[in-house]
């Protein structure tokens, strides 16, 4: 690598959530102790990391589940001294708008042979297919500990993949498992449900994010105790830097002369804070907040060539939590007490106005969910618009409390899908690009992480560490 230059004086991160959170960490761990780095926030530290309260008790609302293979989250938990908590179990069934079509068993060896009934070996080839996915998507892990980064969201993809990953970026994960020889009703009945309650999407989404999703069923899911967003703040304060409270407006290149007197090209950000419009200038910036349609409402002033905008859509998501009965008849004729599900996914089908509807645990309570005294629960429905009184009691007896919270949740994935550019300019980097590929944790993390090494890099010159090709030859012998 070349010699060291000075670190940059200030850098600049728009948006505190889990990806401009992760940034400032690893910037903090790359630049060392005397860069000044300020986080922009316009809401609440944690962006869709965030809780909702239901009678005293808090509940995730956005981010809930952790894969127990998110190896950037698992270790943010580690060095903050948090805890984590269970995210999974309960038994789960499927719903086509008419009937149950498929029903878990509290019976490992009986779910078994209900599947292997309904569907052959598909649920065992099925993981199989994500398992290999995933194993490749891993490399990364090791490619970041060796300090590798990478111009463009494609570029890291074909880095851990090769051209198998970037294909599944530009079909449909329907037809990617058509020609994998899945048959119709596996892709209907297990698949599809699947993808509805993770990304509110049919499986016409890219076959990426479908692999992700598929992740999102596996066991040994996790959240953190006390909330996911604490991992946010926690991240914060770990990295020293300034929190401040306001909205982004402009960001322009301008030139300045520093206390050394030389002339030096710059970034002026502009924000809004109360009613008061500030600006500060930044060595370095890092947008870590969506950028499309503009959602963020950020302009970037006199850049040339301009920088592009970003016109891919967002997929809105309705969280509501309600505590009541649920009127079980309408999902089976089992009696009330005999239906034991406290999952329901649905299929893919056009009359239904739910995603998904399950039993949610408080972040603070380690134990499976207790019904209240009253004997009720308090559900989580996912859904794609905001739910009327008349349609909450389509599937509740009563109802004594429900809490909402819309969403921009994450892209609309149309395959063939192309990922925006990192480097927006010079030294300002984007890291939401990575969402198109798709929307998780785990993968804001990876990507703050990404965005942080490439800042530094190309800060100090060392091009031999960005966009290396076969790596994964190349780091098999190293320990
Ligand atoms: C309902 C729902 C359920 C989900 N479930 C899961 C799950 O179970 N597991 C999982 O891994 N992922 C899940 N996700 C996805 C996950 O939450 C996101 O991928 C992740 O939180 C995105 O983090 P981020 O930091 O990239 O963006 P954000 O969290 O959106 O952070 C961006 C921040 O920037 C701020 N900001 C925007 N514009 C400006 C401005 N102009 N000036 C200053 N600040 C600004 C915003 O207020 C926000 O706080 C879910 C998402 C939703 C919505
Ligand atoms: C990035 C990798 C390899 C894995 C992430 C797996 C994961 C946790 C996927 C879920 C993503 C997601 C957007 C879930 C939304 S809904 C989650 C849950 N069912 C809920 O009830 O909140």
């Amino acid at each position: 690598s070349a010699e060291l230059r000075a670190p940059p004086d200030k850098i600049a991160i728009i948006g505190a959530g889990i990806g401009g959170t992760s940034s400032a960490y690893y910037l903090r761990q790359k630049f060392g102790k005397d860069v000044k780095i300020d986080v922009f926030e316009r809401q609440e530290v944690g962006g869709r990391l965030a809780t909702l309260n239901v009678e005293g008790q808090d509940f995730e609302a956005g981010g809930s589940i952790i894969h127990p293979l998110n190896l950037h989250m698992k270790r943010f938990v580690k060095d903050l001294g948090l805890s984590t908590v269970p995210a999974s179990g309960g038994l789960v069934g499927v719903y086509n708008g008419e009937t149950l079509v498929f029903e878990e068993s509290s019976w490992f060896i009986i779910n078994m042979i209900k599947l292997v009934w309904h569907y052959g070996f598909q649920t065992l080839r099925m993981h199989m297919w994500v398992e290999d996915i995933l194993d490749k998507f891993m490399r990364i892990y090791r490619y970041q500990s060796h300090d590798y980064a990478f111009s463009s969201v494609e570029k890291l993809l074909h880095a851990v993949g090769g051209d198998d990953f970037l294909g599944l970026l530009n079909h449909t994960l329907h037809e990617t498992l058509q020609k994998a020889g899945f048959s119709e009703k596996f892709i209907n009945e297990m698949v599809a449900p699947i993808m509805k309650v993770n990304y509110g999407q049919s499986t016409d989404l890219s076959a990426f994010v479908g692999a992700v999703s598929m992740t999102g069923a596996d066991s040994g899911l996790w959240a953190v105790e006390g909330g996911n967003k604490v991992v946010c703040s926690r991240l914060l304060k770990a990295s020293k830097g300034n929190l401040i409270s306001g909205s982004v407006m402009f960001i322009e290149e301008k030139t300045r002369t520093k206390l050394t007197g030389n002339p030096t090209k710059m970034y002026e950000v502009v924000y809004q804070t109360g009613s008061e419009t500030l600006s500060d200038f930044y060595d370095i910036v890092l947008v870590a907040t969506p950028l499309n349609q503009k959602m963020s409402n950020i302009t970037f002033l006199n850049f040339d060539p301009p920088i592009e905008e970003f016109d891919q859509s967002y997929q809105q998501i309705v969280t509501t939590l309600i505590k009541g009965e649920l009127n079980s008849t309408v999902f089976s004729s089992r009696a009330k007490d005999q239906f034991g599900l406290s999952t329901v996914l649905v299929t893919d089908n056009s009359d239904l106005f739910i995603n998904s509807i399950a039993i949610v645990s408080p972040v603070r309570e380690e134990e499976n969910p207790l019904p209240s005294t009253d004997g009720t629960y308090v559900w989580k429905i996912f859904s794609p618009d905001v739910l009327s009184k008349k349609q909450i009691m389509k599937y509740f007896l009563s109802y004594d409390y429900a809490v909402k919270k819309a969403w921009r949740a994450y892209p609309l994935y149309k395959p063939p899908q192309k990922c925006p550019s990192i480097i927006l300019h010079d030294r300002l980097y984007y890291v939401n690009g990575i969402e198109f590929a798709a929307s998780a944790m785990e993968m804001s993390a990876i990507a703050g992480y990404n965005a942080a090494l490439l800042a530094y890099h190309r800060w100090n010159g060392n091009a031999d560490m960005i966009d290396q090709d076969g790596l994964y030859e190349k780091l098999k012998t190293e320990l």
